[in-house]
């Protein structure tokens, strides 16, 4: 499987952006994280285009906790998408990149009053409210600076989307938003349009899970917040002008997974939003996203460096197992550890090659941290170069530093050029913030 700009030049190399992967290895080194620009930028266009052909009343935010630095900031910006963010750090992110700051929206379940009274200042678009608490110090903070807040409040539709219990958040067991079953959410709305005009309610949020690979619960969701519309406006006399349904595309990690086109997933919601709407006699919202790993995710591609190639006898047949060792492991990658998570490989050096050998592809941490636990490939050697494919989402951000290590840089490849948007960390870094108190010297 090859994604995006993804291809195998003269030279037997796979290419991303037009710049040969063992190129951007001697020039950066490994591991390296490489984001194909051009499918990042294609991924925004294509998004915003399927729902503004099927639904003009709406707004497509990046979730930037999918990938998060300055320079995508400017990717996002300049594809005229909006931004959302949740912690200070991300938020001080956009901040620092120049994003403008009326086009971010910023979560969170348990933000900080330094988190509230940053987003305030900085004059952030919109809040999407958790909780009670959260609501009241709100109102407070805005009262205090004499400013109107816009908010949305995360509401809880109750419903299982089937995808890894750790990545799952629409049901009612959950620590994210008030339920729309038990009635906190509607009391949470009451108290939030009685905080008029220090705070601005406009509109419901929910967001069900990540990695989903149909549309079915995204429906199912769309019915239970029209219908929960319906029952604000009558139970409070104002209809909600917002319908934020957050994220939750997936990607292909691997080639048996098939999840919807863009066009696909829009085709179903917008039918199900018209559906809803009519059932509940609503009128049209603004429909509002946050998709993050469908528009980054299969641009990523990280590249190793093969170390440690080692045989050993197992139990079972055919008797042995071969370790393939990359220069990495869980503190770039801690999908495979969290989350049960699947990934193809090529060997970057090698792309023609028929695949005939089943290896496992471990990383070099003091754990048994398993990338791959088995995958074909042809031959290898210590020094070729592996390119794990789809870590554009979740892998960047998340990395460590667990046993030292230092956390990889990431370029942006686009027609040929390669440029560093995150450098790579020194081991000065790793000690960067050591103290050794004077009664230790
Ligand atoms: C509130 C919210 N919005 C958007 C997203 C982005 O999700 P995804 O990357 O699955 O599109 C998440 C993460 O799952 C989230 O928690
Ligand atoms: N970090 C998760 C996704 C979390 C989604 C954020 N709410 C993953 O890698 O799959």
């Amino acid at each position: 499987m090859l994604l995006g700009t993804q291809r195998v030049n003269a030279e037997g190399h796979l290419e991303i952006g037009g710049c040969d992967a063992i190129d951007l290895v001697k020039e950066f080194g490994t591991p390296l994280y490489v984001m194909d620009e051009e499918t990042i930028r294609e991924n925004c266009r294509n998004y915003k285009a399927v729902f503004e052909a099927r639904y003009p009343k709406n707004d497509i935010s990046f979730a930037s906790k999918a990938f998060l630095n300055m320079a995508i900031c400017k990717v996002v910006e300049q594809e005229g998408l909006s931004l959302d963010v949740a912690s200070a750090g991300e938020l001080y992110t956009a901040i620092r990149a120049g994003f403008p700051l009326d086009r971010v929206l910023l979560h969170g379940n348990n933000k900080s009053l330094f988190e509230l009274e940053m987003a305030m200042d900085f004059g952030v678009g919109c809040i999407v409210v958790d909780n009670l608490l959260e609501l009241r110090q709100l109102k407070t903070l805005a009262e205090k600076k004499g400013k109107t807040q816009k908010i949305l409040l995360r509401v809880t539709p109750g419903i299982d989307p089937h995808t890894h219990r750790r990545i799952s958040t629409g049901q009612e067991d959950t620590k994210f938003g008030l339920s729309v079953a038990n009635g906190d959410a509607l009391e949470a709305i009451t108290e939030a349009l009685e905080f008029a005009p220090h705070l601005k309610i406009t509109g419901i949020h929910c967001h069900i899970g990540s990695q989903l690979l149909d549309a079915h619960t995204h429906e199912q969701a769309i019915d239970i917040m029209v219908g929960f519309m319906r029952t604000i406006a009558d139970a409070t006399g104002w209809m909600p002008e917002d319908l934020d349904i957050g994220g939750g595309l997936g990607i292909r990690y691997t080639e048996d997974q098939h999840p919807p086109s863009y066009e696909e997933f829009g085709d179903t919601l917008i039918g199900a939003l018209r559906a809803a709407l009519e059932k509940y006699d609503v009128p049209e919202p603004r429909l509002l996203q946050e998709p993050g790993r469908a528009l980054v995710g299969e641009t990523g591609t990280t590249l190793y460096t093969v170390g440690v190639i080692k045989r050993v006898n197992i139990p079972q047949d055919p008797g042995t197992r071969t370790y393939v060792t990359i220069d990495g492991g869980m503190s770039d990658n801690p999908r495979p550890q969290l989350y049960d998570a699947v990934y193809e490989v090529l060997v970057a050096n090698r792309m023609g090659e028929a695949k005939d050998q089943e290896v496992r592809i471990a990383g070099k941490h003091c754990e048994t941290d398993i990338l791959i636990q088995s995958t074909k490939i042809g031959h290898i050697e210590t020094g070729d170069i592996l390119a794990v494919q789809s870590t554009g989402a979740y892998n960047y951000v998340m990395a460590s530093n667990y046993n030292r290590f230092t956390k990889p840089a990431c370029v942006f490849v686009k027609d040929g050029e390669a440029d560093l948007v995150s450098r790579r960390e020194t081991l000065d870094d790793v000690v960067r913030l050591d103290i050794i108190p004077e009664r230790l010297a």
